[in-house]
């Protein structure tokens, strides 16, 4: 995907973060929320409610869902266009801390005043561990990480306490040196790789075909427009890795020298993501591609953070080359580098080529889902700085294929009927996940008016305001998977994960760490989605909490 940013609404707004608590917005906000039962009730609710609205009021407005067949439409404001999403939300939300960032949505005074009055002043403190320290522990740890993995993986046999045996026995200072000291800058036969596929990549990304598509309108109004190419460049370049292994075969070469050179390249992508991220913290200063960028005065924090959320370099869009084009595409190349890997150590081991099998369905999933990705979190919310563009150049290439790396020296045998069961239970996770972020799809691209699991879908048509002023509305889906729990959608990719990674047996934790990862991250982007969602939507998401009272699972969590 690619390019432009229609910027037909953006209507001279101005650039840098803005207060998403802005007050003075006294608008009669109508509540939208209407039931094809009660469509009295509805309209005794909606429009009209003006600023002096009482939170409780409003939200306890529980029947404020509407049969999506009953299309209930207030105001006219298409849905396509109504998601969105502030860019500089809270980046803490990101990475465990808040952030600095003040929602950009612009919230009704009275919902303003029981945010404000609701949330702890921050202290000085706070806003420095928010914006100082906990970028630099996640910066420090990230890079160490993701050495550690390939350093179990190569010389610990696997074992995470073979690992922390050899780093405590020097000291953790010098262990971590110790380490380091092992990996090797990268050679020219690793730098071709690396930087001749980013070219690949690149020219696929602008040249392949296919529909226009569009994000959601950002805080300050823009609406990104992407080419939704992903499947067919996904296709192109596993077609064409293929070919070329084939060909490296018959010439007495072979693509697994990127695992012989694991260290390389992951030495390599972090020291040019390092000059990357630099480059782009740079760019949003003084050359930002759109008005959705800004500082937040501290140089460390723009340069972890990001200061764009879509940053475009000659009509190339970052994220979706960092994101999309290399994290989401190198994992998929380096399953198949290790497993072919694997075949050339031992032979046809089942548990390697179970794992990547569902790895491999995983992808072909995202990539045909892919514009659907263009309106979450990664890319409405976070910015182009390190964590997601260090974190999908390397992180992903580093860390996501830790199960596979494992699996080259660890061999397990698995058996038809286990593969069997675990390859059933993958599918079966993905196709949940997928449906559910689907259904979601669906909701928006129908206006409401589709059927959920053959009944008309219960929606919530949420109001929001934009920086400038401007309402939109959006379609909040409260059946189906997102009836279920809010973020139901979670479990069946934690499942997946454990099923791919099951079939490395209980031997050592080190296959697990990415379901350990995973699941610390999606709990996490539970409250991190509540936070957003919570600021843009104010009463519309309550009635949404109230109707659909878990997170991610129901009863429970
Ligand atoms: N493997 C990995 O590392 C990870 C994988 N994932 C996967 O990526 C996919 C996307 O997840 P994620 O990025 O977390 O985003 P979500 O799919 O959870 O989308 C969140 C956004 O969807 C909208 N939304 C929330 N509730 C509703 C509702 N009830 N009806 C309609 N729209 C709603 C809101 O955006 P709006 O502003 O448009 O209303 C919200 O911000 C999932 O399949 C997830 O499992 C996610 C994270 C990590
Ligand atoms: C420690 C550190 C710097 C972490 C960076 C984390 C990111 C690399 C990941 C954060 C969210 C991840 C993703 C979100 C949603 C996705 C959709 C899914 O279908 C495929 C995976 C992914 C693109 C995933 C990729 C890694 C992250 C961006």
């Amino acid at each position: 995907m690619s390019s432009g940013m229609s910027s037909g609404m953006s209507s001279g707004m101005s650039s840098g973060m803005s207060s998403g608590m802005s007050s003075g917005m006294s608008s009669g906000m109508s509540s939208g929320m209407s039931s094809d039962k009660s469509s009295d009730m509805s309209s005794g609710m909606s429009s009209g409610m003006s600023s002096g609205m009482s939170r409780g009021m409003s939200s306890g407005m529980s029947s404020g869902l509407s049969s999506g067949m009953s299309s209930c439409m207030s105001s006219g404001m298409s849905s396509g266009m109504s998601s969105g999403m502030s860019s500089g939300m809270s980046s803490g939300m990101s990475s465990g801390m808040s952030s600095g960032f003040q929602t950009n949505w612009r919230l009704p005074d009275s919902c303003a005043q029981a945010r404000m009055s609701g949330d702890p002043p921050k202290s000085g403190l706070l806003s420095a561990i928010n914006k100082t320290v906990g970028p630099i522990l996640l910066m420090v740890y990230s890079p160490n990480m993701v050495m550690f993995m390939w350093y179990a993986a190569a010389h610990c046999d696997g074992s995470f306490s073979e690992l922390a045996r050899r780093i405590l026995e020097k000291g953790v200072v010098a262990g971590v040196a110790d380490i380091w000291s092992n990996v090797s800058l990268g050679t020219p036969v690793v730098l071709y790789a690396i930087f001749g596929y980013m070219l690949f990549a690149l020219i696929l990304q602008v040249t392949m075909p296919g529909p226009r598509a569009e994000g959601p309108v950002t805080p300050k109004g823009n609406v990104p427009v992407y080419k939704d190419n992903g499947f067919v460049c996904f296709l192109v370049t596993v077609a064409s890795f293929i070919g070329l292994t084939f060909y490296l075969k018959q010439n007495g070469l072979t693509p697994t020298v990127v695992y012989d050179r694991f260290d390389e390249v992951l030495v390599t992508l972090t020291l040019f993501s390092l000059v990357f991220c630099l480059v782009l913290q740079f760019k949003g200063y003084f050359f930002p591609s759109t008005s959705d960028h800004g500082s937040s005065g501290n140089l460390l924090f723009d340069f972890y953070w990001g200061t764009e959320l879509y940053p475009r370099v000659f009509g190339v869009d970052i994220k979706v080359f960092t994101n999309c084009r290399f994290g989401m595409t190198v994992w998929p190349l380096l399953c198949l580098i290790f497993a072919l890997k694997s075949y050339e150590l031992h032979g046809f081991v089942d548990s390697m080529w179970v794992s990547c099998f569902l790895q491999m369905v995983y992808f072909t999933k995202f990539f045909w889902w892919e514009a659907g990705y263009m309106r979450t979190i990664d890319i409405m919310v976070d910015r182009a700085g390190y964590y997601i563009c260090w974190g999908c150049l390397v992180y992903v290439t580093g860390f996501y294929t830790s199960v596979s790396l494992y699996l080259v020296n660890k061999p397990v045998h698995l058996g038809t009927p286990l593969s069997v069961v675990i390859l059933v239970l993958g599918v079966f996770s993905i196709a949940i996940n997928f449906l559910a972020d689907k259904q979601k799809q669906d909701i928006r691209a129908s206006d409401g008016k589709c059927l959920i699991w053959g009944k008309p879908a219960k929606v919530i048509r949420a109001q929001y305001v934009l920086e400038s002023g401007d309402k939109r509305e959006s379609i909040l889906l409260a059946s189906g998977w997102w009836g279920v729990a809010r973020h139901f959608h979670y479990v069946p990719e934690l499942l997946l994960a454990f099923f791919w990674t099951v079939p490395a047996g209980f031997e050592n934790l080190m296959p697990y760490s990415y379901v350990i990862f995973l699941f610390i991250l999606l709990t996490h982007r539970t409250f991190r989605d509540d936070e957003k969602c919570g600021a843009k939507y104010t009463t519309f998401w309550e009635t949404y909490c109230k109707h659909v009272p878990y997170k991610m699972i129901p009863g429970v969590f």
